[in-house]
């Protein structure tokens, strides 16, 4: 028996690393199709889902995988990853001076028990004023690139961000505290 994470993030591992845990790696292969028609929160969980499902096809039934997705939501629209330099100005812009909703859904699951566990996290982040100079000079860093919401507050981001109100981790991509409630919770499994 071991645990999973059903990840290629390399905040995700980081992140998860820190807390001292043994676990595997495993990148999931699904497509991440984000249907607007559905609550956020819905999507976020249903990714989750669908990664932790693939991942945990190709491993041991008594592992424990764990899978996670990050969207952003501004005014009820989720806006993903960008394509390309223009479509992650256009996301900056809509952001800038304005809130909004960054929620990570986790799936927490193990076969052999047919345990299936399903989460979120939503943490509000308001950005500053941001001008045109500014977001272009953010976007030459190439931060942008594989991030929901086109920015990651681990980094340069920090210097866009007014405040958040919710954990920060969730924000980078992964929710520690709500994890570790379900590790412990439906698994038993005690970090500290
Ligand atoms: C808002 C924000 C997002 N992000 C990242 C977290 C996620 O990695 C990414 C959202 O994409 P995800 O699809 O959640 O994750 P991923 O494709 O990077 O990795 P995998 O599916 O293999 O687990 O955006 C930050 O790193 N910082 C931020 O501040």
């Amino acid at each position: 028996m071991g645990i999973v994470l059903a990840s290629s993030s390399p905040r995700r591992i980081e992140l998860l690393s820190n807390l001292n845990l043994e676990f595997k790696v495993l990148k999931s292969e699904i497509d991440e199709n984000v249907n607007n028609k559905d609550e956020p929160f819905i999507t976020a969980v249903s990714l989750s889902l669908q990664k932790a499902l693939d991942v945990a096809s190709r491993v041991d039934k008594d592992d424990i995988v764990i899978g996670a997705d990050t969207i952003v939501v501004f005014e009820g629209e989720i806006l993903g990853k960008p394509n390309d330099e223009k479509q992650a100005y256009d996301t900056l812009k809509k952001l800038s001076g304005k809130y909004h909703t960054v929620v990570t859904g986790i799936s927490i699951i193990r076969l052999s028990d047919n345990k299936k566990i399903t989460d979120y996290v939503s943490t509000s982040v308001k950005m500053k004023e941001l001008d045109s100079e500014k977001i272009k000079r953010y976007i030459q860093t190439k931060e942008p690139m594989d991030k929901a919401g086109a920015y990651g507050i681990q980094g340069y981001g920090a210097l866009l961000v007014e405040k958040i109100d919710g954990d920060y981790f969730n924000v980078v991509g992964l929710p520690l505290a709500k994890l570790e409630e379900n590790l412990y919770r439906h698994f038993n499994i005690n970090i500290i």
